[in-house]
């Protein structure tokens, strides 16, 4: 049978660049997200003064991540800042309520303005003992509640210094997308000897990584991974950010020290917004 046109420019752009429409569609459709993640910082006073000095893109999507004590004053001052700013938590149980002390739901986060929430943080991982199944619990409970979990995977120095980088990353994703049959989440890449030490991987050494994830999350939901943004995070600041941006697959940043300051924050935003004016 004759092919139609349209099959055989469709056939033709798979074979000229190895992706079928159907996956650059999904790519350029992927949002771009700059994301701070304040960990245990910032009183009440400062979150007021960062978001009055805050300035916001259209072109990016950001999102502030305080901790939970602050969650619901910083909705109130972001409702009348009137900038898009999305507002997600740190952390999240896996139950709906109940007799878990301390702990907090997803629909009481969405409740006081959350629409995305950090999993799996590798400090989590390590001084809250979570593990992949609990990170994937945690991950079904917040799609359930309507949140768009941010999940982060990393190896540690040992792992990458015994070459595990592939080994590790690839058990933490599967881990936690088990059993998860929406697209709706953001995955981090932090790797671990990277945070906080001001020792960033190179914009190369990211790139390469977030594409051997990808490749990985396209063995577990299919052609949709091409639409699913990777941030990186670990170091990444003022003077970094350019470097990232100009990589295909790093399609934002998770940002720790470097977004408590909302002028270096906003340097980040600035840098990520002129990268996608310029794609
Ligand atoms: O852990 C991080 C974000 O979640 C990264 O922290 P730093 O940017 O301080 O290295």
């Amino acid at each position: 049978m004759e092919q139609s046109i349209e099959s055989y420019i469709k056939n033709l752009v798979r074979d000229v660049i190895g992706q079928s429409l159907g996956e650059l569609q999904l790519q350029s459709d992927r949002q771009t997200y700059v994301i701070a993640n304040w960990k245990m910082n910032k009183n009440l006073n400062e979150t007021a003064e960062f978001f009055q000095k805050i300035n916001s893109s259209q072109d990016v999507s950001v999102v502030i991540c305080p901790p939970a004590q602050l969650l619901y004053p910083a909705h109130l001052m972001i409702k009348q800042s009137g900038k898009p700013i999305g507002l997600g938590g740190q952390n999240v149980h896996w139950a709906d309520k109940g007799a878990y002390t301390g702990e907090s739901s997803g629909s009481m986060l969405r409740d006081i303005g959350c629409e995305y929430v950090i999993i799996g943080h590798s400090e989590r991982r390590q001084y809250s003992y979570e593990d992949d199944e609990l990170v994937n619990k945690k991950v079904l409970h917040a799609i359930k509640s309507e949140l768009t979990p941010i999940i982060c995977i990393g190896e540690t120095l040992g792992q990458k210094n015994a070459l595990q980088t592939e080994q590790v990353l690839e058990k933490q994703l599967c881990g936690a997308l088990k059993d998860i049959d929406s697209s709706n989440f953001i995955l981090a890449y932090e790797p671990v000897w990277a945070i906080g030490t001001g020792q960033s991987a190179t914009a190369e050494l990211a790139g390469q990584t977030h594409a051997y994830i990808r490749s990985i999350l396209k063995k577990i939901i299919g052609e949709k991974a091409e639409g699913i943004s990777i941030l990186y995070g670990g170091s990444a600041n003022e003077s970094n950010a350019a470097d990232f941006s100009a990589m295909p697959d790093i399609d934002g940043v998770l940002v720790g020290g470097a977004s408590l300051n909302a002028q270096s924050f906003d340097g980040i935003i600035n840098v990520f917004a002129k990268g996608e004016q310029n794609s």
